[in-house]
């Protein structure tokens, strides 16, 4: 693995409180370090915008459940440079208060993605859902309840911290979960050995600019490791695309690459090259 740059005397923003995944992920790339926590993720990117933090984490992908949309809009609106990225190993865990039995929750709070990723453990023991802002928060829900028919789904540092019992550990549906989590401060950071570069740009609505961009991209050998598209806010039935590249901006491949598809997109923002990070 590739060693992260040294950032000390920053401050860092996630979503959630602590023992959400985002706190875990901030925590693997930072180590020790100073942070802030807000209700959502469109809080991380004001704070940043208003200098309250350095960098922000959030989530972008599951490998089960895909996309978290939300986050792929907020980059695409704030105009903030993806600095690295961070995946961890994802086990879901079904939380209850001290005492509880599997058999007495009846219904369980998490963040939308922590139910996703937990539905078929959750149908099979007949469990509802309660969708809240954030696994943490819903295992801090549960505590607080103090009722044996309401858990969480969380993680065990989350059920370490407010004090809850695991009643059924790793009951996620893919045990290979992991979710994929982005750094992003207020100016590009250029690493010289980066092999990552996201990009995101929009298209001339004609025939075939899409399969022009991945030409370019495919004549240049170059390896597209991820694409979503996603709606154009404010204009009905227009895309933006969101592009992971394996590559490094001083590679004449990739800036041939990006000079090319000037030609072929309305508008194409760079947002970083970093160390990619396999899980
Ligand atoms: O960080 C957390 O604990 C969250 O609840 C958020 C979130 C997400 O949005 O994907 C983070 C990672 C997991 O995939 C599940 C939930």
């Amino acid at each position: 693995m590739i060693a992260q740059p040294q950032r000390t005397g920053v401050t860092v923003g996630y979503q959630g409180v602590p023992g959400s995944f985002s706190s875990q992920a901030m925590h693997q790339w930072f180590g020790q370090v100073e942070s802030r926590n807000y209700p959502k993720f469109e809080d991380v990117f004001l704070a940043l915008q208003n200098g309250a933090i350095d960098y922000g984490v959030v989530p972008m992908e599951n490998s089960s459940t895909g996309a978290i949309n939300d986050n792929y809009d907020l980059i695409n609106k704030y105009h903030f440079f993806i600095v690295g990225e961070q995946s961890i190993y994802i086990a879901q865990n079904l939380l209850g208060v001290k005492g509880a039995k599997l058999n007495d929750i009846k219904e369980v709070y998490s963040h939308p993605q922590g139910l996703l990723q937990t539905s078929q453990f959750l149908a099979a023991h007949q469990i509802q859902g309660k969708e809240c802002l954030n696994t943490a928060l819903a295992a801090k829900m549960a505590a607080e309840r103090q009722d044996p028919a309401v858990g969480a789904i969380a993680s065990t540092e989350a059920a370490k911290l407010y004090d809850l019992d695991v009643l059924a550990p790793s009951i996620e549906n893919d045990k290979s979960n992991h979710t994929r989590f982005i750094i992003f401060g207020r100016a590009p950071e250029v690493l010289p050995d980066a092999d990552r570069i996201s990009l995101i740009f929009t298209l001339k609505n004609e025939v075939g600019t899409l399969y022009e961009v991945m030409r370019v991209i495919k004549e240049h050998a170059i390896n597209m490791v991820r694409i979503e598209s996603r709606p154009l806010l404010g204009n009905p039935w227009e895309y933006y695309f969101y592009v992971d590249l394996d590559g490094n901006l001083a590679d004449p491949r990739i800036t041939e690459t990006l000079a090319e598809l000037k030609n072929y997109t309305t508008s194409l923002r760079l947002l970083g090259n970093y160390h990619r990070q396999e899980n």
